[in-house]
């Protein structure tokens, strides 16, 4: 049987995975319950390391070159339901590009783990 087409063919490759984080970003802005994490950050840097974890992740050929989860967030208070909102958007940014049901789910099952270490962030030390 043919292989299963990787979560990075249904986001559409790099070129994909760039619209949807910019798409992703433009969303955020536009909600107010996470926006405010977001002022003063270089958006230009977070938009090209967003797309490279994410492009990793997928199982594209990229090589993410950021920093890990607990320190890039160690300085953002970020709780459960900002976690759930910034999940919420990347859903509605993937429904509106068209990703299919199953790439959706497989890409959300590798960022899950990921919440213990962005929550964490900013208590480190009193994990
Ligand atoms: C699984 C979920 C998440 C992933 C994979 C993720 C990924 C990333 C990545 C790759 C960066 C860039 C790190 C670098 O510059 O080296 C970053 C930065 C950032 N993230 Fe997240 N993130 C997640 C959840 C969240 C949530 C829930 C929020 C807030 C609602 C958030 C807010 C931020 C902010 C504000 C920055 C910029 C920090 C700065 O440059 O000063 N992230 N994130």
């Amino acid at each position: 049987s043919a292989p299963q087409r990787s979560v990075y063919d249904d986001l559409g490759g790099q070129a994909g995975i760039e619209q949807l984080v910019e798409d992703l970003l433009v969303r955020v802005s536009d909600d107010p319950r996470i926006a405010p994490l977001f002022i003063g950050v270089d958006i230009v840097n977070l938009h090209s390391r967003l797309s490279e974890h994410l492009c990793a992740e997928a199982g594209g050929p990229c090589v993410y070159a950021g920093k890990n989860m607990v320190d890039a967030h160690a300085h953002v208070d970020i709780n459960a339901a900002h976690f759930n909102a910034l999940v919420e958007n990347l859903v509605e940014t993937m429904e509106a590009r068209g990703v299919p049901r199953s790439a959706q789910n497989r890409l959300l099952a590798r960022l899950a783990p990921m919440q213990r270490d962005v929550v964490g962030a900013s208590r480190a030390g009193g994990r």
